[in-house]
């Protein structure tokens, strides 16, 4: 995108922090179909809003454990996507992988579990930065990612991979 940012990203600070699992095993990815929330009807990874005194990965484990009764082992984070939105709060949201978990994902009325071929992500059914950092992911990549959104369009975007993006977070 050619046009600046009118975020002023060095002072920005979010509303709302947030998280997001993406568990990955036998070139499959553990999407949800999201039933309730921000981005309800859209398939997302599994996460939540970070509840006050929680870290994002305690937050990113309970969403699993209260969403598809899984347990993630091990993990990772990956990335920060930071969000200037027009119409909800501002959300700075952690994302992480895992390999492996404990439990059986079964469907909730928060979300349905979706064993989604890498190659297959319905990213038309997702929110419109996914395409942006989703697949360097999931190929490995570390990555922090800005977006100013306009309803559910993105307006501009930034976006970083490698091990020098994880030097920009706001949160290890
Ligand atoms: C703006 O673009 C977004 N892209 C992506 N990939 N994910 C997003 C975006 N905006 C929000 N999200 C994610 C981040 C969180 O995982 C959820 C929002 O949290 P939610 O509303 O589901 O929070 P809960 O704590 O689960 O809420 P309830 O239990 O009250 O339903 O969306």
């Amino acid at each position: 995108m050619t046009k600046a940012s009118s975020v002023n990203w060095q002072t920005w600070q979010a509303e709302m922090p947030a998280t997001l699992m993406f568990v990955v095993r036998d070139g499959k990815v553990l999407l949800i179909e999201k039933l309730r929330g921000i981005g309800k009807g859209k398939v997302n990874g599994p996460g939540g809003k970070i509840d006050p005194g929680e870290t994002p990965l305690e937050c990113v484990v309970r969403e699993c454990q209260e969403e598809l009764h899984i347990t993630p082992k091990n993990p990772l984070k990956m990335g920060e996507l930071w969000f200037a939105m027009s119409d909800i709060p501002d959300i700075h949201c952690h994302v992480f992988m895992a390999t492996d978990y404990d439990g059986v994902e079964t469907a909730t009325e928060e979300a349905v579990p979706m064993w989604t071929a890498i190659d297959e992500v319905p990213y038309e059914r997702m929110w419109e930065d996914d395409a942006h950092w989703l697949p360097q992911m999931l190929a490995g990549q570390m990555f922090n990612g800005r977006f100013e959104f306009t309803g559910e369009k993105i307006d501009w975007l930034e976006m970083h991979f490698g091990d020098a993006a994880a030097a920009e977070w706001k949160h290890v």
